[in-house]
């Protein structure tokens, strides 16, 4: 029997840093919504008590660095699995971008092994294995627009964003979440307000939403790459009703309501960028 489940790409509407707690992580306060651009995850019972990984990106790696694989490895271990299973990964959302690509694809595969080997699973002991794989796998375990606090594990679901476009651009640079965070001085970066832009979202109030979006990591990333600025603007300048980097970047995405301002953005962005997706929110 081969299962699949589709790993849906997040972005981040909002991101606050409130301050650094003594573990070292950040306590965060974040909206993030899911859009329609995904990875595609099977999973078929293998002979042999193994955990093989195959994607279609070369460069991902198939061990225990790949998200994948450690929440299948935790999953064998804490409930005595003694089969084998192969995971392959249809890898869409581009890596280490701020789309969430890896927790996303730890997400699914909790979801995923639930199913395949009938674990009955409750959300909170998938959040508890997810958080030992990435901070943002219990918002994937939801996978709809929610408000969330604390390290990411504290996942308080909202209404769905209200619908629009979402133009998605990732310059060609990758960036390191740790050490984005570790540049961080809570005392001088913006501080969104995340609780108002919660309350716009519960309202459906699309205009308010725009007003609220904010992220703390933008400057912080901004500041090492400036084409993240020059792609905001250029978004701006082509129609965006907003354009803003997503988690620690480097992608930035634009929102608009008309497909036909949605196509003019894609057109002002290609040849400046080549990643380009022209996608929608998720209900
Ligand atoms: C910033 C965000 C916002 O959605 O997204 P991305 O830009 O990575 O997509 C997330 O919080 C990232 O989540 P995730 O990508 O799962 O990161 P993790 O592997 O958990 O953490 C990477 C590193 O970021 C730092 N980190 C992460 C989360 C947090 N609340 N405080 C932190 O200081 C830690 O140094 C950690 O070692
Ligand atoms: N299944 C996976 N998909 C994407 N990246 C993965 C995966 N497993 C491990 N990684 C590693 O996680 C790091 C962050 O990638 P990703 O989760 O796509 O980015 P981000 O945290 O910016 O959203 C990369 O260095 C990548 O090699």
């Amino acid at each position: 029997m081969e299962i699949i489940e589709k790993a849906p790409a997040k972005i981040n509407l909002g991101l606050d840093v409130l301050y650094k707690r003594e573990d070292g992580y950040h306590e965060l306060e974040m909206v993030m919504s899911s859009v329609d651009l995904a990875d595609h995850l099977s999973f078929e019972p293998l002979n042999k008590n193994q955990i093989v990984i195959e994607s279609n990106k070369a460069f991902l790696p198939s061990d225990q660095r790949n998200n994948v694989y450690q929440a299948a490895a935790i999953i064998k271990e804490r409930y005595g699995i003694d089969e084998g299973i192969k995971i392959t990964i249809k890898k869409n959302i581009p890596v280490a971008a701020g789309l969430g690509g890896g927790s996303t694809d730890c997400a699914a595969t909790l979801r995923g092994l639930n199913r395949l080997w009938g674990l009955h699973l409750s959300i909170e002991e998938m959040i508890d294995i997810g958080m030992h794989v990435g901070t943002d796998v219990p918002y994937c375990l939801y996978g709809t627009t929610s408000f969330i606090a604390g390290k990411g594990e504290i996942v308080k679901v909202l209404k769905p964003m209200p619908p629009c476009w979402v133009i998605l651009v990732k310059p060609r640079l990758s960036v390191s979440t740790r050490k984005i965070f570790q540049q961080v001085d809570t005392r001088r970066i913006t501080h969104p307000d995340m609780k108002n832009l919660a309350a716009a979202i519960l309202r459906q109030d699309y205009s308010a939403m725009l007003q609220y979006m904010g992220n703390s990591l933008e400057d912080v990333t901004i500041t090492k790459h400036p084409i993240i600025q020059q792609i905001k603007t250029r978004m701006v300048k082509y129609g965006a009703d907003t354009a803003l980097m997503s988690g620690s970047g480097p992608t930035v995405f634009a929102l608009c309501q008309k497909q036909s301002r949605a196509k003019r953005i894609v057109n002002g962005v290609k040849g400046f960028c080549d990643e380009v997706y022209m996608v929608r929110t998720l209900g």
